[in-house]
């Protein structure tokens, strides 16, 4: 199988990349992350991983080295929100999405023999209403800092969702099917790598 790099800074891609049972090394890269004016929410989230795996490419990349690159918004009524540049931020992004649905938007891309395929994943999820108390106590623990919408559904924040629809571990920061697909669209099916790999699940 050819190696295969992860071109993300994201300790949750890290841990699904390795709940998949492949091996990887980790070598983030370092993009401009600014919409573009007018750029749609779904855009938006495909090109940024596109040019997350493509950049890795140009540092990594070649024969016999796949490059993955993944990107994670929360779009709230057509609004991007990524990461919440302060506290102040962070707690404004809850208030938005406190009693309301949200799209979570991840893109995954692959390139392969230089070659960019990609898929992007849609999931609505909607959270109850939150008390000022605990958005505070929130953003103080620190979990909203890294993360898109400024909330992480695996940690703490999963007590403000009330309902999701569509794919859990893209919410997380990697959707598991989507990546497997394009790992098996590049002729490197996962389950090639499963031998023996499960037992300790
Ligand atoms: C909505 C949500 C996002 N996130 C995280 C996933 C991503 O790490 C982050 C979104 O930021 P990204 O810019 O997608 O990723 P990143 O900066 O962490 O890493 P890199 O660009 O190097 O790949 O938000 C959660 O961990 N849980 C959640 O519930």
């Amino acid at each position: 199988m050819p190696s295969l790099v992860l071109a993300s800074a994201s300790p949750r891609r890290a841990e699904l990349l390795t709940q998949m049972g492949l091996t990887f090394t980790v070598s983030p890269a370092n993009i401009d992350e600014t919409p573009k004016p007018g750029e749609q929410p779904d855009h938006y989230v495909l090109r940024m991983a596109e040019e997350k795996a493509l950049a890795g490419w140009r540092a990594d990349g070649h024969d016999g080295v796949m490059v993955l690159g993944s990107d994670t918004s929360v779009v709230r009524a057509g609004r991007i929100l990524g990461k919440p540049a302060s506290a102040t931020e962070a707690g404004a992004m809850l208030r938005d999405l406190s009693g309301q649905h949200h799209q979570v938007m991840t893109a995954v891309a692959l390139v392969n023999g230089g070659r960019c395929q990609s898929r992007l994943v849609v999931t609505d999820v909607a959270f109850r209403p939150l008390l000022d108390a605990e958005i505070e106590a929130y953003v103080a623990s620190g979990e909203p800092m890294d993360k898109a919408g400024g909330y992480g559904i695996q940690g703490l924040g999963g007590v403000f969702v009330d309902q999701i629809r569509g794919s859990y571990s893209a919410v997380v920061g990697l959707p598991l099917k989507e990546t497997a697909e394009l790992l098996a669209g590049a002729g490197q099916p996962v389950w090639q790598a499963w031998n023996g790999s499960g037992r300790d699940a």
